[in-house]
């Protein structure tokens, strides 16, 4: 049993700026200003008190989700940190020190991404510093689950992500020796255009971590994306499965502080419809159905490559 309001958008400009992450080799991200920051929010509630309203009708426990809505709206002028988890772990804290019938929450957010635009500066093109454009690329994903304790709200659960990133790579990745038998049509491909979709998914070995306080514990998903695209780039894979296990060991082996990642790919590899000069090819969308692969892995599948 539980309640809740989703796809409460909230817009925040001018919150903290995310600084002092560390930075590795696949990524040119080093911090976040945060002139606008943008979530896509979802609150779940779960108590016995809440129980009457839906057997009974009674509705005296019942914090209306339009007032749930409205909650999230004015903590978003009060959260002074400079992370979609740190909000999330933030305002479900208020949550529960506010309401005593919720006896645990889940807050969930999709980030709303915008990008700064360009405009001529001195010398070069600069940051304008004012005007974004929504981007419709990849997002960052949080969700935490507080319960009480005897010191008041704490994290039992937790998962971070960045969510519908789409890499075409146009050639250097085959699928080939998978089995043959008479329901088999697909011709194998030495080399082939792969075009996927990605979640990635992770949570960490001490959830305090997630919430960015510590910026130096702290992974952004710009930087698991730009993982992603740095192993799409180098790895000649034999198939998705291939290429999101080794993604997701440089993850691990960039981010010694997470417990686990997870993916969930699917494969929108278009269909070759000619064969032209050299590496040039002409290609059409493919039809329905199409395939995914999920796959999670933690510090062991990095320990047994090392062996
Ligand atoms: O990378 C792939 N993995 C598969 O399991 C599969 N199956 C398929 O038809 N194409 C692909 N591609």
């Amino acid at each position: 049993m539980n309640y809740g309001k989703e796809k409460i958008a909230v817009y925040r400009t001018y919150a903290s700026s995310l600084e002092g992450v560390r930075t590795i080799p696949e990524s040119s991200f080093d911090g976040r200003d945060n002139t606008l920051f943008g979530l896509d929010v979802r609150v779940q509630v779960d108590g016995e008190a809440f129980l009457p309203s839906f057997s009974e009708g009674d509705n005296s426990m019942v914090v209306a989700t339009d007032s749930m809505k409205n909650f999230v709206l004015h903590q978003a002028g009060e959260y002074d940190g400079a992370t979609i988890e740190g909000f999330l772990e933030f305002v479900g804290s208020q949550f529960l020190d506010t309401y005593s019938q919720m006896e645990s929450i889940q807050m969930s957010a999709d980030e709303i991404p915008f990008e700064e635009r360009d405009v001529p500066g001195e010398n070069d093109f600069e940051d304008s510093g004012l005007v974004f454009r929504q981007s419709h690329n990849e997002s960052a994903f949080g969700e935490i689950y507080l319960d009480r304790s005897e010191d008041g709200p704490v994290i039992a659960d937790h998962i971070s992500g960045v969510t519908d990133i789409e890499l075409v790579k146009v050639k250097g990745s085959s699928f080939t020796d998978y089995v043959q038998d008479e329901y088999t049509t697909l011709p194998e491909r030495e080399d082939r255009a792969l075009h996927i979709t990605l979640d990635i998914f992770w949570t960490y070995a001490e959830s305090a971590d997630a919430l960015g306080t510590d910026p130096e514990r702290y992974v952004p998903a710009e930087q698991v994306r730009d993982i992603a695209q740095v192993v799409f780039h180098e790895v000649d894979s034999n198939s998705i499965q291939d290429l999101i296990y080794q993604i997701g060991l440089r993850v691990l082996e960039r981010f010694p502080q997470l417990e686990s990642v997870s993916f969930e790919a699917n494969n929108r590899t278009w269909i070759q419809e000619r064969d032209l000069d050299g590496d040039a090819k002409v290609l059409k969308e493919p039809p329905r159905p199409t395939g995914f692969q999920q796959f999670s892995m933690d510090h062991s599948d990095l320990e047994e490559m090392s062996e």
